[in-house]
């Protein structure tokens, strides 16, 4: 029997939990899903997911908890055998239960990065439509300015990325992160270096741990740490119902 992880990134947007996910992805080597990227390629196939969440994606609203639980969760069972990341979900309470009905988690990572830096960071996001491919202009440009790295096609920007749009974005996100963050944590809020050298175990039952800063390079490190020494510590498991289902 492999020995298994599961975790999960959470963070307001712009809070880099796409740019940290790939980054955990190439150096821990597990599966990564994106549930915005998952329903915007359902969306591009026209398939039956696709069309059920297609109004709701578009007008940027949340695809009901329902619906999102009943498209992401056979998604992960049939990802039995593998470690994986989630970005995106659980993105409620709802889905955050429906999801330890299914699997005990190991690490939920939230980030916390402080208004201005977001605000910064999402003016300047441009996205690969097709692909979900993301370049910030200072951060990570691409080499043809305005175009994709790997096609060449024209790179966007989404309204949502605008200031105004963000504030609201952001004043959603805490309400409905909140109490997912609460079902996780159980453990104080640590400074970035104490939350990646507290040892598993140290934090009673957590598996929250929030990381802090405005440089995802500066963060980076330390998650990174904080992985080494989860995976390194990770009991043999399969995907199982958590006991607080
Ligand atoms: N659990 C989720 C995840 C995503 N979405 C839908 O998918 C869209 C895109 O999700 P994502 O790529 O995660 O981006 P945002 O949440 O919009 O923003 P960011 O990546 O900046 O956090 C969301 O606007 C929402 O319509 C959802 O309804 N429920
Ligand atoms: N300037 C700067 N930009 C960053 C940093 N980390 C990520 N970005 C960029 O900020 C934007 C938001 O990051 P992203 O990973 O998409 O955040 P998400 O919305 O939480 O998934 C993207 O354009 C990234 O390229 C950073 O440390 N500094």
């Amino acid at each position: 029997m492999a020995k298994l992880f599961r975790t999960a990134i959470m963070g307001p947007p712009g809070s880099g939990k796409g740019t940290i996910s790939k980054r955990i992805a190439q150096n821990v080597g597990l599966q990564y899903l994106s549930s915005g990227h998952f329903l915007r390629e359902g969306i591009a196939a026209n398939t039956d997911a696709g069309v059920l969440v297609k109004g709701y994606v578009e007008r940027s609203m949340l695809v009901p908890d329902h619906l999102m639980s009943r498209l992401m969760l056979p998604r992960l069972e049939q990802l039995t055998g593998h470690s994986w990341l989630l970005d995106g979900f659980p993105r409620t309470i709802a889905q955050a239960k429906a999801l330890n009905d299914i699997c005990q988690m190991d690490l939920v990572i939230s980030l916390n990065i402080p208004f201005e830096t977001l605000r910064e960071r999402v003016s300047d996001r441009w996205i690969h439509p097709a692909s979900g491919r993301v370049y910030n202009m200072g951060f990570n440009p691409p080499q043809v300015q305005g175009r994709d790295d790997v096609t060449g096609e024209p790179l966007i920007q989404h309204a949502d990325d605008r200031p105004e749009a963000l504030q609201a974005r952001l004043r959603h996100y805490k309400d409905v992160a909140k109490p997912v963050m609460n079902l996780y944590k159980k453990s104080v809020l640590l400074s970035n270096a104490e939350a990646a050298s507290k040892p598993l175990g140290s934090l009673s039952q957590g598996i929250l741990y929030q990381f802090s800063g405005t440089d995802t390079d500066r963060i980076w490190p330390y998650i990174s740490s904080l992985l080494s020494t989860k995976i390194s510590t990770q009991p043999l498991d399969t995907c199982q119902p958590s006991a607080q289902a």
